[in-house]
């Protein structure tokens, strides 16, 4: 079996990859190199966070990829200027967010939306769901079509935000009734090719990291290879469900094709912050070399349903994080042996797209969280300000 299923794995490999998006791999050395001299290292994919003021977009910013408290973001200022945020320094996903003031004004000279738009890979448009969505509707249409005109390859991405403060039924609702009047405003204008997806989402839950995770992933050309040998993984291993997830942003940037149910996710997220604050606290050595997340990180959650967690490093920045009974874990021997063959073959993968990337010129994830750098730092930041979620 064993051998078949590498087999498989190697067989999974021979998808070609686009190359204009750049991923972290583990030997960094050589390639930062050749990066740090490459003209074009800073052309990193963007992803635009829009939307009217107050809206939420700072605070999705800084609770999904700075680790800032939900509660904390009741003090964020009002954003004056664009905000370029790169986040490559300590996650594996490469990209650059710009986080735009509330009203940006197309028509304002100064402003270059061609520019902007002709590199962006996702727009993200925020509705706050708790106000009147008439402006909103109106400014989402009025960016979508635009961004649409100068890049169809957008991805348009309609995050109704701050569902916290709405019952199931009402969430519903507003979400059908957006949904609806967004597009009869692009039927009427004849865009009906222009797709919008849309989710409802809140700082104070998981939702946010989820949103975001499927925004992510429709930018990563890899995904139906990562898929394809995490469907393998669980078959072969008699597991139920399986993340890879960004540590750092508890983004999971793939998972197997059964469907995912909200309950498991978190609970998955929960596993991650668990092992990095235990690893925080207990587990650092005294130089300041030592890192919260390393190659040794492993941990075995055994729950009173009959359930195991299990996580494992795959590269520097992403775990597997898998769900499974008690009694498939008896076989612990083959998931371990499958494990290895399934981070054999990540590392294979990400290879082959990084040496791709870097014939190309296109950037790729150059520096690994440094113990003493930003990485570190965010772990441990962490690690005091996880998710406001106790374990499920
Ligand atoms: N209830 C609730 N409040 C939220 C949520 N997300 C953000 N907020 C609050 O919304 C307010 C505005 O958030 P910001 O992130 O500053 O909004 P912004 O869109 O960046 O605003 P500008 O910078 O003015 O464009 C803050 O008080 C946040 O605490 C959410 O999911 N639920």
């Amino acid at each position: 079996m064993s051998m078949e299923y590498e087999e498989q794995l190697a067989g999974s490999l021979v998808d070609s990859f686009p190359k204009d998006f750049g991923y972290g791999v583990e030997n960094m050395d050589m390639m930062q190199e050749n990066l740090e001299n490459s003209p074009s290292a800073d052309n990193k994919p963007r992803i635009l966070l829009m939307g009217l003021r107050r809206s939420g977009k700072s605070s999705i910013q800084k609770v999904v990829f700075h680790k800032m408290s939900p509660n904390e973001t009741l003090f964020l200022e009002s954003t004056n200027k664009i905000y370029k945020d790169d986040i490559s320094g300590s996650s594996f996903v490469n990209f650059h967010i710009w986080d735009f003031p509330g009203q940006v004004d197309f028509f304002d000279p100064t402003f270059d939306y061609e520019m902007i738009f002709r590199g962006t890979g996702a727009l993200i448009f925020v509705i706050d769901a708790q106000d009147d969505y008439v402006e909103a509707l109106g400014r989402l249409h009025l960016t979508v079509s635009r961004a649409f005109r100068v890049n169809p390859e957008i991805n348009f991405e309609v995050f109704i935000h701050k569902v916290d403060g709405l019952s199931d039924d009402h969430k519903i609702e507003t979400q059908r009734d957006i949904h609806q009047r967004a597009n009869d405003d692009l039927a009427d204008a004849s865009l009906e090719k222009l797709h919008l997806s849309f989710y409802l989402t809140s700082i104070y839950d998981h939702s946010i990291f989820e949103a975001f995770s499927k925004v992510v992933q429709k930018l990563i050309p890899q995904l139906p290879t990562l898929e394809n040998l995490l469907n393998i993984f669980i078959s072969n291993s008699g597991i139920e469900k399986a993340f890879l997830f960004d540590v750092v942003s508890k983004i999971y940037i793939a998972t197997d094709s059964s469907p995912v149910d909200m309950q498991s996710y978190e609970l998955c997220c929960d596993m991650i912050d668990v092992v990095i604050d235990v690893s925080c606290i207990y587990g650092l050595k005294d130089d300041s070399n030592s890192n919260a997340y390393d190659k040794e990180s492993l941990a075995i959650i055994k729950l009173n349903n009959t359930t195991v967690l299990y996580l494992k490093e795959v590269t520097k920045f992403l775990a597997l994080v898998c769900i499974l009974r008690e009694e498939s874990f008896e076989r612990k021997g083959l998931i371990d042996y499958n494990f290895h063959c399934f981070r054999k073959a990540i590392h294979e993968v990400f290879e082959v797209s990084s040496s791709s990337t870097q014939r190309t010129g296109a950037a790729v994830q150059s520096s690994p969280p440094s113990s003493s750098g930003n990485g570190l730092a965010r772990l441990k930041s962490a690690a005091l300000n996880g998710t406001p979620r106790s374990l499920v």
